[in-house]
């Protein structure tokens, strides 16, 4: 039997006008089991570019010549594959959150710390070719940058095909290659959570946890543990070590939603860990290095937070490197059909019954809800009509009966008018009285499920007269007009 073919390690181009760190990080990688050039400037740097593929360009940012971003920019207009990572001075924070933005995979803060650096590197290199010494298999053709098997699923998953949703999902694939921070905003419900999820899995972090936080929910006093951990007895309750989430996120992504809730106190605190990359678990002297990409998410208009003093203009800068915004659904109205399907799949398959078939005359319906509450208030409509639904289509009542009473409010035009009558007095009576008569019949039938007879008593009526009523109104009945009468929706 013939020994594998020998590995072909990773190639990596170092880029710094400064011999003795250039050397220490030559060895360093060269210990890792990669191959390594360097350079002293952009020229030099540009010439090995031109030569050959590289995996990783390491780059300080002052050159000689110029800056490391126009290296970095240089490569992007070429359409290079390899992962740029970008060393800046201390405390300049500015050119880190440029670089990221420039496309850089990542960027390491001088001086340099040297396990940080041997991680980066490894995390730039990680999916496309492992360091020859932790590879058994043959070398063969570089495999393409392109997302993880799972990134496609979690891409599907967020359903919906209109041009801003495929914008939303192109964006998630380009970003998710680097470390750069992502703040995801939309409205409430609209799938920012899915978004992050798909970001997550098209990431070369997809093997890593994805460990989700609603910084709204936990109360003050506990933040700190909570995000950071805290050793035994370091507060009352404390029994035992336990982790934070910045430790639970190691080596994948830690989601961050409702961020604009987070107090500032503790705003500082997380920037510190963020710009650190250092933890320091509560009762605890020692800092953990946490390697962790950060995606948060809210609802609220942050920049209006900073200028209103309740949001750090720092953190904010730090968590906005990219941005995704998840645009409403009244904004992706041809989305509907496919995600009503989605998601009627997604309820049947929890309820363990076949999904109900949608007619034309339901997606209508739907289309015309106002649908304020997005995604979710969509999932809610069709949980609970499915819930009242007794066949194997969906019914159009039965979204009537599961959307919630609409307020009592005068038809839009009379509010809008400039003479308009005062607010409650309609201009349609009929019209309005017809709604009401409506919404009060269709409850009615919904608590006595669907029985005419028992509405009716409900209502003071008689079954002639209910009977009357629902065919005015061209309520559909579950069923049709049963002339037994009896429960519709056992
Ligand atoms: N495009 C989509 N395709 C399928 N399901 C979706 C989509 N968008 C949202 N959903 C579903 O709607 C619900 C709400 O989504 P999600 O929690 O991601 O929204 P959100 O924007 O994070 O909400 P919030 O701001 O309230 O936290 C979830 O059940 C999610 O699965």
């Amino acid at each position: 039997m013939s020994a594998p073919p020998a590995a072909t390690p990773a190639q990596v181009l170092v880029v710094d006008d400064e011999p003795d760190l250039r050397t220490l990080y030559e060895l360093t990688l060269l210990r890792e089991g990669y191959q390594v050039d360097s350079a002293a400037t952009l020229a030099d740097a540009w010439q090995h570019l031109q030569e050959r593929r590289f995996d990783a360009v390491i780059t300080d940012m002052r050159l000689p010549d110029g800056q490391g971003l126009e290296l970095l920019q240089r490569m992007l207009v070429q359409q290079r594959s390899e992962r740029c990572i970008v060393m800046t001075a201390y405390g300049s924070a500015e050119n880190a959150v440029e670089a990221l933005k420039a496309g850089a995979f990542d960027y390491l803060t001088k001086p340099v710390d040297l396990k940080q650096f041997r991680s980066v590197v490894a995390s730039a290199i990680h999916d496309r070719q492992p360091p020859a010494r932790a590879r058994a298999a043959a070398a063969g053709p570089k495999a393409p940058d392109r997302s993880p098997a799972g990134g496609q699923a979690a891409l599907d998953r967020l359903v919906g095909n209109s041009a801003p949703m495929q914008q939303v999902k192109d964006r998630i694939a380009r970003v998710a290659r680097s470390m750069a921070p992502v703040l995801v905003r939309g409205e409430s419900g609209t799938g920012k959570e899915l978004a992050a999820r798909a970001l997550h899995a098209c990431s070369h972090r997809a093997d890593g946890p994805f460990v989700a936080v609603n910084c709204g929910a936990i109360p003050e006093s506990l933040l700190e543990a909570e995000f950071f951990g805290a050793r035994k007895g370091s507060y009352t309750g404390a029994n035992a070590d336990r982790e934070g989430y910045f430790q639970a996120a190691q080596g994948g992504t830690l989601f961050l939603d409702e961020i604009g809730d987070l107090p500032l106190a503790m705003q500082s605190k997380l920037l510190r860990a963020i710009q650190e990359r250092q933890v320091r678990a509560l009762g605890s002297t020692q800092e953990d290095a946490v390697d962790v990409r950060v995606v948060s998410a809210t609802h609220r208009d942050l920049a209006a937070d900073v200028a209103g003093g309740r949001f750090r203009q720092d953190l904010y800068y730090r968590l906005n490197v990219i941005e995704i915004v998840v645009p409403p659904l009244r904004e992706r109205r041809d989305d509907l059909p496919a995600l009503c399907e989605a998601l009627l799949g997604r309820i049947a398959q929890e309820a363990g019954m076949p999904a109900p078939a949608l007619s034309p005359a339901v997606i209508d319906q739907l289309a015309a809800h106002p649908l304020a509450g997005n995604v979710r208030e969509l999932e809610n409509l069709l949980h609970r009509a499915v819930a009242l639904s007794d066949g194997q289509v969906l019914q159009v009542d039965a979204i009537a009966a599961a959307a919630p009473p609409a307020p009592v409010r005068p038809p839009a035009e009379v509010a809008q008018a400039p003479d308009a009558a005062p607010p409650g007095l309609p201009s349609d009576l009929q019209g309005y009285l017809d709604q009401r008569e409506r919404e009060i019949l269709v409850r009615a039938l919904h608590e006595t499920g669907f029985n005419r007879t028992a509405a009716a008593q409900r209502l003071g009526l008689s079954l002639r007269q209910i009977r009357y009523r629902i065919a005015r109104l061209a309520i559909a009945v579950p069923g049709g007009d049963d002339p037994n009468d009896g429960p519709l929706s056992a």
